[in-house]
């Protein structure tokens, strides 16, 4: 069964509730509606804007899809600060990052925290876009496909194949993430066809087929093109680039396979 692409653009922490409209507004505007039939477009926005662009995206039946950056382990109460998994599912959110380096790195997320989130994220019917991805030293001691599909395993731990199934994975090495660097196709699809080899290993070929494994760092409309053409590689998620627009509609095009008009 072919997978079908998702371009998911994570804005980190960029845009408040009234740029996010704008920039929503205009994506749709300049992505003609037939490409939302090749690839499957998303917008992961701060937790702040995200009832605006569920408002928004409701309101004109728009076909692109939203999420979150983070999530809570925990279902609720006395944790000042979190957002549980219910409330981002009621704001309509189909995905949720989950494992992004930058909380690995800046709030110390382990992987045993990762697999809580995630598991948070399936309970309530959203997709976790679990992400793994190795720093610059454990790539040049040739420790990169080890370290990230630990991180695999580890980040799905107690799931079953039926679960594994409805995720995703996004391959985001720390050095390529806002450097400019992107790791070229080959480096990307050597680290996807592991993750995937892993899956199959773990939950059977036929579950492994069906995962949506991501490359992210660095990701333009002019490199998406090669990095989508490879084997292991359905589609990308985005930083920088998904901040303008215009970039982002013609990234998403270009993933669905050809330029806009
Ligand atoms: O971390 C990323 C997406 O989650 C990648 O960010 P850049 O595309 O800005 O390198």
């Amino acid at each position: 069964m072919a997978r079908q692409p998702l371009i998911a653009g994570n804005w980190k922490m960029n845009l408040n509730h009234l740029e996010a409209i704008a920039l929503v507004q205009k994506l749709a505007f300049a992505l003609p509606e037939k490409y939302f039939s090749k690839v499957e477009v998303a917008v992961i926005p701060p937790f702040t804007d995200i009832r605006s662009v569920q408002t928004l995206i409701d309101g004109d039946k728009l076909l692109v899809k939203h999420g979150a950056q983070d999530v809570s382990e925990h279902d609720s109460g006395a944790y000042t600060g979190d957002v549980a998994a219910s409330m981002l599912a009621k704001l309509g959110c189909s995905y949720v990052v989950v494992g992004h380096s930058e909380r690995r790195e800046y709030h110390g997320e382990t992987d045993e925290l990762v697999n809580k989130k995630v598991r948070q994220v399936l309970k309530n019917e959203m997709t976790p876009i679990l992400c793994v991805g190795e720093a610059l030293d454990v790539r040049e001691a040739g420790g990169h496909v080890e370290h990230c599909t630990t991180q695999l395993i580890d980040g799905l731990k107690g799931l079953k194949a039926e679960q594994v199934r409805g995720t995703v994975i996004a391959y985001e090495p720390v050095w390529a993430i806002g450097t400019g660097k992107v790791a070229t196709a080959a480096d990307a699809q050597e680290v996807c066809g592991a993750l995937r080899q892993a899956l199959s290993d773990k939950y059977g070929k036929e579950v492994a087929d069906e995962v949506r494994v991501l490359y992210g760092g660095s990701v333009k409309s002019s490199n998406i093109g090669e990095l989508i053409g490879q084997t292991d590689v359905d589609g990308a998620l985005v930083g920088g680039a998904s901040l303008n627009a215009d970039e982002f509609a013609k990234l998403s095009a270009m993933a669905a396979g050809g330029p806009l008009p």
